[in-house]
């Protein structure tokens, strides 16, 4: 089994021990030692390093395995080392701010499902140092997948829709570190993770490292940044706020849209980040990113849950109402057709018809079945012909005169006619159908009556 010795500069830094392959060994073995620098290599009795994962400013980060449970799960241990020779009260502060950022790392880790669990974390004294130097250590979980540097390496540029998932995914975990009073302080895309399920994860809260740089001087933040990433007021020394990260996330999402280095993008003459043409987005999407960018906090949006929102779709316009439904009468339609003038009217026409008719067909065919059938017809015709409105308002009045000069004074058509004053048919034919008209009004009109009562009742 390899094992990696975590002292800073050991020249030959990577062990191989075959007996460490025995798995009763591996769990029994009281401590293994560097063979080069004799540092001691299996961490606290539990957790062996295997491998170097990378290294940063402010200290080392290596895989291992926690030799104390069942399936000798692996974890990440990392290393930080306070700069330069500590006095004895220096070392002290460093030990208790240490141990202050651990507990807010353990509950933000224990509460949150996107921030590596912290299993441990300790001290180790260097045995062969002549001036006894400390290291600090934390034990994380292994998150297993890339970090966003490592994707932008590998994948190229970032696209605008999955760009918008891990900011929106990293805004939700910064919510909730900022809802606990912390502050991440160094943001960049090796800080974020996509785990291989797709999750992401904010690793390395800048806060344990301001322990390794800010004795003596622990009331600034000064140094404790990314150059490229950081914003204004934390590369001054000045205080950070929630609004600190956003800058640092929104740098992170030009970094991995366009592919080039915060540097590269920043215009330090004017004051000025000029990113947008050499990224594919939306205007939407970059002026969120834009404002994140913003140089005073103040202008910044305040809050994830602000950017969040700003992010969020925004609602369509309801479409139009379309216009009510014109109500489905209640009524006959017959009443809703017609008004009260037009029934009159009808009623008229047709009883005066109907008695114009009568006098015809009696002239023509007598007395007989066949007359009244044909009576009956026309008649029908006639209230059909009003009813679809074939005939109306004026024709009435001229089908009526035509009607009744047609009858008036053709002989053969009113010899019926002749019965109340001989020698004035036309008269007569007048008279008859004038009386009928009346018969077939106060019909029409009890009928309507009638009509108009039942839709009410209805
Ligand atoms: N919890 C973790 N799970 C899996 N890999 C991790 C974890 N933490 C760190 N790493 C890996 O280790 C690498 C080194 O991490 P580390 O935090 O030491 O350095 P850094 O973030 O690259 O630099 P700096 O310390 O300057 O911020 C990371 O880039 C990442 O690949």
């Amino acid at each position: 089994m390899q094992l990696h010795c975590t002292r800073p500069g050991c020249a030959r830094p990577v062990n191989h021990f075959a007996d460490l392959d025995d798995p009763n060994i591996l769990k029994s073995v009281p401590q293994k030692f560097c063979m080069h620098c004799g540092m001691p290599l299996i961490l606290v009795g539990r957790y062996l390093p295997t491998k170097l994962l990378g290294q940063g400013g402010f200290g080392t980060a290596f895989l291992a395995r926690d030799r104390y449970t069942p399936g000798m799960r692996s974890c990440v241990v990392k290393q930080f080392q306070p700069s330069g020779n500590l006095k004895p009260a220096q070392l002290k502060v460093a030990q208790d701010l240490f141990e202050r950022e651990a507990e807010v790392l353990e509950q933000l880790g224990r509460e949150h499902p996107q921030i590596p669990d912290l299993f441990a974390f300790f001290e180790v004294t260097d045995p062969n140092s002549p001036k006894n130097a400390k290291f600090f250590y934390l034990v994380q979980e292994y998150i297993e997948g890339q970090t966003l540097e490592a994707e932008l390496v590998q994948n190229g540029r970032f696209s605008e829709s999955d760009m918008r998932n891990a900011l929106e995914q990293t805004l939700k975990i910064l919510e909730f570190v900022h809802e606990n009073g912390s502050i991440h302080r160094d943001i960049k895309p090796s800080n974020i993770m996509r785990h291989q399920n797709g999750r992401f994860y904010l690793l390395d809260f800048g806060a344990v490292k301001f322990v390794t740089k800010a004795v003596g001087n622990i009331q600034s933040s000064t140094g404790i940044y990314s150059a490229g990433f950081a914003p204004p007021e934390q590369i001054s020394g000045s205080q950070v706020f929630p609004a600190s990260d956003l800058y640092a996330l929104a740098a992170t999402c030009v970094m991995l849209l366009t592919g080039k280095s915060p540097q590269d993008l920043f215009d330090s003459y004017n004051n000025q980040w000029n990113w947008r043409k050499q990224a594919q987005v939306s205007s939407q999407f970059a002026d969120v990113l834009d404002r994140m960018l913003r140089h005073a906090p103040a202008e910044r949006f305040q809050s994830a849950t602000e950017v969040l929102a700003a992010l969020a779709p925004k609602p369509t316009p309801p479409p139009p109402t379309p216009p009510l439904p014109t109500p489905t009468p209640q009524r006959s339609p017959i009443i809703s057709r017609f008004s009260t003038l037009e029934w009159i009217g009808g009623s008229i026409f047709t009883g005066f018809e109907a008695g114009i008719l009568a006098i015809a067909m009696v002239s023509l065919l007598g007395t007989t079945l066949i007359s009244a059938t044909f009576w009956l017809m026309l008649v029908g015709i006639l209230l059909l012909a009003q009813y679809w409105r074939f005939i109306e308002k004026i024709d009435l009045v001229i089908l009526a005169g035509v009607s009744l000069l047609t009858v008036g004074f053709v002989r053969q058509l009113n010899e019926a006619g002749e019965f109340v004053r001989a020698g004035h048919p036309a008269l007569n034919v007048l008279i008859f159908a004038g009386l009928t008209a009346l018969v077939a009004l106060a019909i029409g009109l009890v009928f309507r009556l009638i009509f108009n009562l039942v839709s009410r009742l209805l």
